[in-house]
Protein backbone atom coordinates (compact mmCIF):
# COMPACT_ATOMS: atom_id res chain seq x y z
CA UNK A 1 0.00 0.00 0.00
CA UNK A 2 1.45 3.18 -1.53
CA UNK A 3 0.85 6.68 0.62
CA UNK A 4 -1.99 4.85 2.91
CA UNK A 5 -1.72 4.37 6.73
CA UNK A 6 -1.52 1.92 9.10
CA UNK A 7 -5.04 0.20 9.62
CA UNK A 8 -6.67 0.69 13.33
CA UNK A 9 -5.59 -2.42 14.77
CA UNK A 10 -8.23 -5.61 13.35
CA UNK A 11 -10.64 -2.98 12.69
CA UNK A 12 -10.77 -5.45 8.59
CA UNK A 13 -10.90 -8.77 10.43
CA UNK A 14 -11.75 -10.74 7.45
CA UNK A 15 -7.79 -9.45 5.64
CA UNK A 16 -6.00 -12.53 5.40
CA UNK A 17 -2.02 -12.97 4.84
CA UNK A 18 -1.30 -16.04 2.46
CA UNK A 19 2.38 -17.21 3.89
CA UNK A 20 4.92 -19.53 2.84
CA UNK A 21 7.44 -20.05 5.45
CA UNK A 22 6.72 -17.93 7.44
CA UNK A 23 6.84 -14.93 4.64
CA UNK A 24 3.69 -12.85 3.36
CA UNK A 25 3.34 -13.30 -0.07
CA UNK A 26 -0.06 -12.21 -1.04
CA UNK A 27 -3.43 -10.77 0.49
CA UNK A 28 -6.99 -12.49 0.74
CA UNK A 29 -9.77 -11.86 2.70
CA UNK A 30 -12.51 -14.29 4.48
CA UNK A 31 -15.37 -14.64 3.16
CA UNK A 32 -16.62 -17.95 5.54
CA UNK A 33 -15.27 -20.21 8.33
CA UNK A 34 -13.52 -21.76 5.80
CA UNK A 35 -13.01 -20.19 2.55
CA UNK A 36 -10.43 -17.35 1.39
CA UNK A 37 -10.81 -15.31 -1.47
CA UNK A 38 -7.42 -14.27 -3.40
CA UNK A 39 -5.72 -13.98 -6.56
CA UNK A 40 -4.47 -16.87 -8.78
CA UNK A 41 -1.13 -15.20 -9.71
CA UNK A 42 -0.19 -15.34 -5.79
CA UNK A 43 0.94 -18.69 -6.38
CA UNK A 44 3.18 -18.43 -9.00
CA UNK A 45 5.05 -17.22 -5.64
CA UNK A 46 4.34 -20.59 -4.32
CA UNK A 47 6.78 -23.21 -5.39
CA UNK A 48 5.98 -26.79 -3.68
CA UNK A 49 6.37 -25.17 -0.46
CA UNK A 50 3.65 -24.88 2.41
CA UNK A 51 1.17 -22.13 1.50
CA UNK A 52 -0.70 -21.31 5.19
CA UNK A 53 -3.19 -18.74 5.80
CA UNK A 54 -2.56 -16.02 8.29
CA UNK A 55 -6.28 -14.81 10.28
CA UNK A 56 -6.45 -12.19 13.06
CA UNK A 57 -3.55 -10.12 12.44
CA UNK A 58 -2.55 -7.14 12.78
CA UNK A 59 1.60 -7.20 13.49
CA UNK A 60 2.58 -10.20 11.11
CA UNK A 61 5.47 -10.80 13.84
CA UNK A 62 3.84 -10.07 17.17
CA UNK A 63 2.14 -12.49 19.08
CA UNK A 64 -2.06 -11.42 19.06
CA UNK A 65 -4.45 -13.12 20.96
CA UNK A 66 -7.05 -14.52 17.88
CA UNK A 67 -3.96 -14.97 15.61
CA UNK A 68 -3.94 -18.01 13.68
CA UNK A 69 -2.01 -19.55 11.12
CA UNK A 70 -4.44 -21.75 9.41
CA UNK A 71 -3.29 -24.68 6.73
CA UNK A 72 -4.95 -25.33 3.20
CA UNK A 73 -7.27 -27.93 2.73
CA UNK A 74 -7.05 -27.57 -1.18
CA UNK A 75 -6.78 -24.61 -3.60
CA UNK A 76 -9.29 -23.97 -6.50
CA UNK A 77 -7.33 -21.49 -8.88
CA UNK A 78 -9.98 -19.97 -11.54
CA UNK A 79 -10.06 -22.55 -14.31
CA UNK A 80 -9.40 -19.63 -16.77
CA UNK A 81 -6.53 -18.20 -14.70
CA UNK A 82 -3.19 -18.33 -16.29
CA UNK A 83 0.66 -16.86 -15.93
CA UNK A 84 1.10 -13.77 -17.48
CA UNK A 85 -3.13 -13.50 -18.04
CA UNK A 86 -4.25 -10.57 -16.47
CA UNK A 87 -8.07 -12.02 -16.75
CA UNK A 88 -9.91 -14.66 -14.07
CA UNK A 89 -7.25 -13.90 -11.71
CA UNK A 90 -9.08 -15.15 -8.39
CA UNK A 91 -8.05 -18.09 -5.89
CA UNK A 92 -10.32 -19.70 -3.92
CA UNK A 93 -8.92 -21.22 -1.00
CA UNK A 94 -10.65 -23.84 1.29
CA UNK A 95 -9.16 -24.27 5.03
CA UNK A 96 -8.39 -27.05 6.57
CA UNK A 97 -10.43 -26.58 9.58
CA UNK A 98 -13.05 -23.92 10.22
CA UNK A 99 -11.68 -20.95 11.85
CA UNK A 100 -12.85 -19.83 14.54
CA UNK A 101 -15.06 -16.22 14.46
CA UNK A 102 -14.23 -13.52 16.87
CA UNK A 103 -13.98 -9.98 17.02
CA UNK A 104 -10.47 -10.39 15.09
CA UNK A 105 -11.64 -12.74 12.90
CA UNK A 106 -14.80 -12.28 10.90
CA UNK A 107 -15.86 -12.76 7.22
CA UNK A 108 -16.95 -9.91 4.77
CA UNK A 109 -20.03 -9.66 2.03
CA UNK A 110 -18.87 -10.07 -1.29
CA UNK A 111 -20.98 -8.04 -4.21
CA UNK A 112 -23.10 -10.81 -5.93
CA UNK A 113 -24.91 -8.37 -8.59
CA UNK A 114 -22.74 -7.79 -11.82
CA UNK A 115 -22.92 -4.46 -12.14
CA UNK A 116 -20.19 -1.24 -12.19
CA UNK A 117 -19.38 0.65 -9.02
CA UNK A 118 -19.80 4.19 -10.41
CA UNK A 119 -16.85 6.14 -10.98
CA UNK A 120 -15.54 8.20 -7.94
CA UNK A 121 -16.89 5.96 -6.11
CA UNK A 122 -14.61 6.20 -2.67
CA UNK A 123 -13.20 2.73 -1.78
CA UNK A 124 -10.39 1.15 0.26
CA UNK A 125 -7.87 -1.57 0.32
CA UNK A 126 -5.44 -2.99 3.17
CA UNK A 127 -2.93 -5.01 2.77
CA UNK A 128 0.62 -6.15 3.99
CA UNK A 129 2.28 -5.00 0.79
CA UNK A 130 5.09 -2.86 -0.33
CA UNK A 131 5.09 0.89 0.93
CA UNK A 132 7.31 2.28 -0.56
CA UNK A 133 8.86 1.96 -4.33
CA UNK A 134 11.64 1.30 -2.56
CA UNK A 135 10.04 -2.43 -1.33
CA UNK A 136 9.96 -1.65 1.92
CA UNK A 137 7.77 -4.09 3.53
CA UNK A 138 5.59 -3.43 6.69
CA UNK A 139 5.28 -5.56 9.73
CA UNK A 140 1.25 -4.07 10.38
CA UNK A 141 -1.36 -4.04 8.53
CA UNK A 142 -1.64 -0.99 6.12
CA UNK A 143 -4.54 0.74 3.92
CA UNK A 144 -5.80 3.59 1.66
CA UNK A 145 -8.56 4.91 0.34
CA UNK A 146 -8.99 5.22 -3.58
CA UNK A 147 -11.64 6.64 -5.93
CA UNK A 148 -12.66 4.21 -8.54
CA UNK A 149 -12.16 5.50 -12.08
CA UNK A 150 -14.13 4.97 -14.87
CA UNK A 151 -13.51 2.32 -17.32
CA UNK A 152 -13.58 4.55 -20.53
CA UNK A 153 -10.55 5.93 -18.94
CA UNK A 154 -8.74 3.41 -17.74
CA UNK A 155 -8.88 2.15 -20.86
CA UNK A 156 -7.41 5.07 -22.77
CA UNK A 157 -3.96 4.78 -24.93
CA UNK A 158 -1.94 6.47 -22.16
CA UNK A 159 -3.56 4.20 -19.39
CA UNK A 160 -4.54 0.89 -20.63
CA UNK A 161 -5.55 0.92 -23.89
CA UNK A 162 -8.42 -1.08 -23.98
CA UNK A 163 -7.10 -4.12 -22.19
CA UNK A 164 -9.71 -3.75 -19.15
CA UNK A 165 -12.63 -5.90 -19.51
CA UNK A 166 -15.86 -5.86 -18.01
CA UNK A 167 -14.84 -8.32 -15.64
CA UNK A 168 -11.99 -5.60 -14.44
CA UNK A 169 -12.18 -2.27 -12.56
CA UNK A 170 -10.05 0.43 -11.76
CA UNK A 171 -8.84 2.99 -9.41
CA UNK A 172 -7.02 6.06 -9.86
CA UNK A 173 -3.15 5.71 -8.45
CA UNK A 174 -2.02 9.11 -8.39
CA UNK A 175 0.52 8.67 -5.61
CA UNK A 176 -1.74 6.52 -3.44
CA UNK A 177 -2.03 3.00 -4.88
CA UNK A 178 -2.01 -0.90 -3.94
CA UNK A 179 1.71 -2.59 -4.90
CA UNK A 180 3.39 -5.39 -4.33
CA UNK A 181 1.76 -7.85 -1.86
CA UNK A 182 -1.49 -6.05 -1.63
CA UNK A 183 -2.26 -8.78 -4.66
CA UNK A 184 -5.61 -10.95 -3.79
CA UNK A 185 -6.70 -7.96 -0.84
CA UNK A 186 -10.32 -7.23 -1.51
CA UNK A 187 -10.99 -3.28 -2.67
CA UNK A 188 -13.84 -2.35 -0.12
CA UNK A 189 -16.74 -0.02 -1.19
CA UNK A 190 -19.40 0.55 0.88
CA UNK A 191 -18.61 -1.67 3.27
CA UNK A 192 -18.80 -4.71 0.40
CA UNK A 193 -15.84 -6.71 -1.39
CA UNK A 194 -16.18 -5.63 -4.93
CA UNK A 195 -13.06 -6.46 -6.37
CA UNK A 196 -9.80 -8.19 -5.66
CA UNK A 197 -6.22 -6.86 -6.05
CA UNK A 198 -5.09 -8.04 -9.18
CA UNK A 199 -1.44 -8.64 -9.53
CA UNK A 200 -0.20 -4.87 -11.46
CA UNK A 201 2.02 -3.79 -13.24
CA UNK A 202 5.43 -3.21 -11.95
CA UNK A 203 4.33 0.24 -11.56
CA UNK A 204 2.52 1.47 -8.46
CA UNK A 205 1.33 5.03 -7.74
CA UNK A 206 2.15 6.31 -10.92
CA UNK A 207 -1.35 7.85 -12.63
CA UNK A 208 -1.04 6.83 -15.63
CA UNK A 209 -0.88 2.75 -14.15
CA UNK A 210 -4.50 2.97 -12.64
CA UNK A 211 -4.95 0.12 -9.96
CA UNK A 212 -6.21 -3.17 -11.58
CA UNK A 213 -8.64 -5.14 -9.64
CA UNK A 214 -10.73 -8.51 -10.49
CA UNK A 215 -14.38 -7.57 -9.95
CA UNK A 216 -16.24 -9.89 -7.83
CA UNK A 217 -19.70 -10.03 -9.36
CA UNK A 218 -19.15 -11.33 -12.68
CA UNK A 219 -17.87 -14.89 -10.66
CA UNK A 220 -20.56 -15.40 -8.28
CA UNK A 221 -21.57 -18.30 -10.28
CA UNK A 222 -17.71 -19.74 -10.27
CA UNK A 223 -17.35 -19.01 -6.50
CA UNK A 224 -20.66 -20.60 -5.37
CA UNK A 225 -20.02 -23.62 -7.85
CA UNK A 226 -16.67 -24.24 -6.13
CA UNK A 227 -18.15 -23.91 -2.47
CA UNK A 228 -20.94 -26.52 -3.38
CA UNK A 229 -19.02 -28.96 -4.62
CA UNK A 230 -16.15 -29.39 -2.61
CA UNK A 231 -16.05 -31.93 -0.20
CA UNK A 232 -15.17 -31.97 3.66
N1 LIG B 1 -1.84 -1.27 -8.27
C1 LIG B 1 -0.55 -1.72 -8.71
C2 LIG B 1 -0.17 -3.08 -8.20
C3 LIG B 1 -1.04 -3.88 -7.44
C4 LIG B 1 -0.58 -5.15 -7.02
C5 LIG B 1 0.71 -5.59 -7.33
C6 LIG B 1 1.54 -4.74 -8.09
N2 LIG B 1 2.84 -5.04 -8.45
C7 LIG B 1 3.43 -6.24 -8.29
O1 LIG B 1 2.86 -7.20 -7.86
C8 LIG B 1 4.87 -6.36 -8.64
C9 LIG B 1 5.31 -7.58 -9.16
C10 LIG B 1 6.66 -7.75 -9.45
C11 LIG B 1 7.59 -6.74 -9.19
C12 LIG B 1 7.14 -5.53 -8.66
N3 LIG B 1 7.83 -4.40 -8.32
C13 LIG B 1 6.93 -3.50 -7.89
C14 LIG B 1 7.36 -2.16 -7.41
N4 LIG B 1 6.51 -1.11 -7.48
O2 LIG B 1 8.50 -2.05 -6.99
C15 LIG B 1 5.66 -4.00 -7.94
C16 LIG B 1 5.79 -5.32 -8.41
C17 LIG B 1 1.08 -3.51 -8.52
Amino acid sequence: ILRGEETTPHQRPYMTSLQVAGEHICGGFLISDQWVLSAAHCLEDVGNETLQVLVGAHSLSEPERNKRLAGVQELFPHPNSSAGNPHDDLLLIQLKEKVSINSDVQFLAFQRQDRDVPAGTPCEVAGWGIISNTGKRPDKLHQVELAVLSRATCNTRTHYDGAVTEKLMCTESKRKDSCKGDSGGPLVCNGVAEGVVATGSRICGNWKKPGIYTRIGPYVTWIESVLAGAHR
